[in-house]
């Protein structure tokens, strides 16, 4: 039975999946390498919460759990029993935390990642209890998105990941269990095939980037919140994929390298909202108002799709 679960990282992701696990009754200790990052953690903390309230996302029967912010990893990570690793996406950075847990937690204690794609078994080559390594990949805003994946490495045992799954919906949450430990999982081996085509889109001047998203929300975006893409192929009919992918399918962007649309703005740390330039440009007051506008927006949305309103 999983109660205590360590956060390591808080980032993008770290304090929205830490407030959604304390809404769920759990007890969180939530810590970064960085103190900057730990200080900016408590303001995103209170913000996730105001969401959830508004979700209308209650406390576990037993009451809400909590989160406490630690400088310290050892204290992050004793009596834990799930730590979730949350450290930027590179297999070295990861290591380098597994290296530092393993003589830290109990044989018994999981250890789940966080990794957007990494395959499982590649990461779990650097932890002494591979069997209780799993996938646990959250979507952004953890706070706001209900779907999980849940992925086995070659060496996870099968306990860990029904663990993972169970600890999933007990609190609310949709778990998806992936079978094969691809690279990417499901969800972005589908989003990077979509991001690919719209990079190369705009790239050749095909469309302007504002209008490449008011295309893909207004359009497939739209309805594919409502029918996923397996039940739209029968909505259309398998005759018209079939006519339409026998042409286009070898029209589309195959490349296999980072688009150099991409490569010029991270060479310049334009990474997006975080530097407040990327594809487009966002001053303070904007990042706060966006985020304020897509939350509340992401709120109505799921609250429709869930039957409640
Ligand atoms: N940003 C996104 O939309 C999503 C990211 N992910 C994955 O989640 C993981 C984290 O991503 P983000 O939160 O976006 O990264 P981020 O770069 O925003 O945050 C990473 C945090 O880890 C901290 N950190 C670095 N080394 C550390 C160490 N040794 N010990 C403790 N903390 C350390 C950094 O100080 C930073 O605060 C990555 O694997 C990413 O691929 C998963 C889903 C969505
Ligand atoms: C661009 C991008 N890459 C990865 C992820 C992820 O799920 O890991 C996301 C996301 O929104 O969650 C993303 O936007």
């Amino acid at each position: 039975m999983i109660r205590r679960i360590a956060i390591i990282g808080l980032g993008t992701m770290g304090p929205g999946m830490a407030a959604r696990l304390a809404r769920g009754g759990l007890q969180v200790t939530a810590y970064d390498v960085a103190p900057a990052a730990i200080e900016r953690a408590r303001t995103m903390l209170g913000t996730a919460e105001g969401v959830l309230d508004s979700l209308g996302v209650a406390p576990s029967s037993a009451g809400a759990g909590t989160v406490r912010f630690t400088d310290d990893i050892g204290d992050a990570v004793a009596d834990a029993d799930l730590v979730i690793e949350n450290v930027p996406e590179n297999i070295s950075v990861k290591a380098e935390v597994y290296r530092m847990i393993d003589g830290l937690i109990s044989s018994d204690t999981i250890v789940a990642s966080d990794t957007s794609g990494i395959p499982i078994t590649k990461l779990q080559a650097h932890i002494s209890h591979p069997e209780r390594m799993v996938g646990m990949h959250w979507s952004n805003p953890p706070h706001i998105i209900p779907m999980i994946e849940v992925i086995g490495g070659e060496k996870t045992a099968p306990q860990t990941v029904a663990t993972i799954r169970e600890l999933i919906r007990s609190i609310g949450l949709l778990p998806v269990v992936v079978k094969k430990d691809v690279p990417g999982f499901v969800e972005n081996r589908v989003f990077y095939a979509l991001l690919r085509e719209a990079v190369d889109l705009v790239e050749r001047g095909v469309i302007e980037p504002e209008d490449l998203d008011t295309c893909v929300s207004w359009g497939i975006g739209y309805k594919i919140a409502v029918i996923g893409p397996m039940a739209l192929l029968d909505m259309a009919g398998l005759d018209i994929y079939k006519s339409v992918s026998s042409f286009l399918n070898a029209d589309l962007s195959n490349r296999d390298d980072v688009a150099p649309m991409v490569l010029e703005r991270t060479n310049a740390s334009k990474f997006g909202i975080k530097s407040g330039e990327g594809m487009f440009s966002y001053t303070p007051e904007q990042t706060k108002a966006l985020q304020a506008d897509r939350a509340r927006k992401l709120v109505a949305v799921r609250r429709i799709l869930e039957g409640r309103e």
